[in-house]
């Protein structure tokens, strides 16, 4: 080192301190914005820091959490399940959250009734034909129309389970008899079509608010794709639609209320929601007419006409939810349907045996457009529910009408059996809907008519749920290279207390593989 250098806090053999030394003529100002910059990159640099020790911190936490993963096609019942197990575990969000639900059944019960007044506009209000088959759409004017609208029964094509081939059913043998009066009395005003035109004029307004409806719930989202015109919603949308009204209401210079208490004070202010709550109310009669109509009910056995299983819940409750004071049952948020988009995560702190665990339950949208945000989720996931929905035999993909919604479940089981990424995740089938399964077979429903494959079998519920079982372990045994157990459960989640018995088992067996893999580490 040379003798004479100044003492200096920078070495000059060391090419980053040179290159932090001050320019040899600063001037005061620069001096000082240097000098400011400098201290700035010591905050962010500092910040950062802090960041990434938090997010140590987390990660640190969230090691001994469980992550579960809510898998299966639209509509097959997990956010249903999710509601179940928010019921559980932590029951005072489901009251904070009771009146918002109230917009979803009213947009629920408006989509039924466009529903059913669209196909019954595309059959000219009539059964006049009953004794016909269904109108091929290559004959008809009214069916292209329904097709146009995307929600009118066609004919359908039948499937053999997984093995690819499809095959048209003859357009005739959709036709079922069905003992109704309007065929043989269509002048009849209390019950033929012009009661329907009429019903039609009064229910025009109320049916009008669905596309605002629509909107108030996805935020202004729309995404191509949503099948029967369905809203999706990510999660949280209870609160935003309420943050929303809040700020409105802080701008019309009225206090905002706390979160706690914001269920049903802030929502019966809505005006979108009183003015349908109104409507509703005053058509109460129209609405019960339509539903009870003889053409109607004669469509729905032709099946010309297929409501989902909530239009049904709602409309034969109407009386309950058009009332002016409606809040919605816990029966009534179990049987509300609004679509999943991408991926929601609810936290619970579940108790097992004396120890708090924090676990994460993640509901993903089962749309066939929705499922590549699930890939990320899978890579730390220890365990996963997949729900089949058996009922659906009869139905076909929204985004694909020709596959069969029990085929599209088994390649879709397959496709998770047979992930890399979950081979060691704790595996839990539900095959769900068990209920209306069995409310179909009831009626009547053929399922060869639907899945060749099932060939001669006897229609019987037990018969049908084993025979769709055997396929789902068929597919599990075949992609089964770590050997791992496949618990299965048949369920209806919209029925509370069997549901939470078996997430009560489910949670068992998960912690039993949770407590060995943690041995492990
Ligand atoms: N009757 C009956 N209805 C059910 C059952 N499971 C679900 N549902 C109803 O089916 C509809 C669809 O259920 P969701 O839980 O929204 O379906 P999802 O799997 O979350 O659908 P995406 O979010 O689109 O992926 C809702 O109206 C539920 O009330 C069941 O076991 N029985
Ligand atoms: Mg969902």
């Amino acid at each position: 080192m040379h003798p004479m250098r100044t003492p200096s806090i920078y070495s000059q053999d060391d090419p980053i301190s040179a290159a932090l030394k001050p320019p040899p003529e600063e001037t005061d100002a620069e001096r000082i914005a240097r000098q400011h910059a400098e201290s700035e990159a010591k905050r962010v640099s500092e910040q950062i820091d802090e960041d990434l020790r938090e997010e140590r911190e987390r990660m640190k936490k969230r090691k001994g959490d469980v992550k579960l993963l809510l898998l299966g096609q639209a509509e097959s019942g997990k956010s249903t399940l999710q509601k179940q197990f928010q019921l559980m575990y932590r029951p005072h969000s489901i009251e904070q959250e009771r009146s918002s639900w109230r917009t979803v059944i009213y947009f629920n019960v408006v989509r039924s009734l466009k529903q059913i007044l669209t196909v019954l506009e595309a059959w000219d209000d009539s059964l006049d034909d009953l004794d016909q088959p269904p109108v091929d759409d290559t004959q008809s004017v009214a069916a292209r129309k329904a097709k146009a609208n995307g929600i009118a029964d066609q004919p359908s094509p039948s499937t053999s389970l997984l093995n690819g081939s499809v095959i048209q059913s003859s357009p005739g043998s959709v036709a079922q008899s069905v003992a109704t009066s309007s065929g043989s009395h269509p002048a009849v005003a209390k019950d033929g079509p012009a009661q329907i035109a009429h019903l039609r004029r009064r229910l025009a307004a109320l049916v009008a608010m669905d596309a605002q409806l629509a909107d108030r719930l996805s935020g202004g989202i729309t995404v191509s794709g949503s099948g029967k015109g369905g809203v999706y919603v990510r999660s949280g949308w209870q609160s935003r639609t309420i943050d929303k009204l809040k700020g409105k209401q802080a701008a019309n210079g009225k206090q905002s209320l706390p979160r706690e208490s914001y269920s049903s004070d802030i929502l019966t202010t809505d005006p979108l929601v009183l003015e349908v709550a109104r409507h509703l109310q005053t058509s109460e009669d129209e609405i019960h007419d339509l539903w009870n109509h003889s053409t109607v009910k004669g469509m729905i056995s032709k099946r010309r006409l297929k409501l989902d299983e909530w239009s049904e819940f709602f409309l034969q409750n109407i009386s309950r939810v058009a009332a002016h004071d409606y809040l919605p049952t816990t029966d009534d948020i179990l049987h509300a349907r609004i679509q999943t988009m991408g991926v929601a995560e609810h936290t619970f702190d579940v108790n097992i045996h004396g120890k708090m665990v924090t676990w994460h339950l993640f509901d993903v949208g089962g749309a066939r457009g929705q499922r590549h945000t699930w890939v990320p989720y899978f890579d730390d996931a220890n365990a996963i529910i997949f729900v089949a929905p058996v009922s659906a035999f009869d139905q076909y993909l929204e985004e694909d009408p020709r596959t069969n919604r029990i085929d599209d479940s088994l390649q879709l089981f397959t496709q998770i059996c047979s992930n890399a990424l979950l081979k060691s995740v704790h595996l839990v089938l539900f095959l769900n809907k068990t209920d209306l399964l069995r409310a179909k077979l009831e009626r009547g429903l053929k399922v060869r008519k639907y899945i060749t494959s099932f060939g001669e079998r006897s229609n019987e519920y037990e018969t049908v749920i084993q025979y769709f079982r055997a396929h789902f372990l068929q597919v599990h045994r075949r992609n089964n290279e770590n050997r791992r157990v496949l618990y299965t459960h048949f369920t209806s989640v919209v029925d509370t207390k069997a549901t939470q018995r078996i997430i009560g088992n489910v949670r068992d067996s998960i912690f039993r593989g949770y407590l060995q893999s943690a041995a492990l580490v």
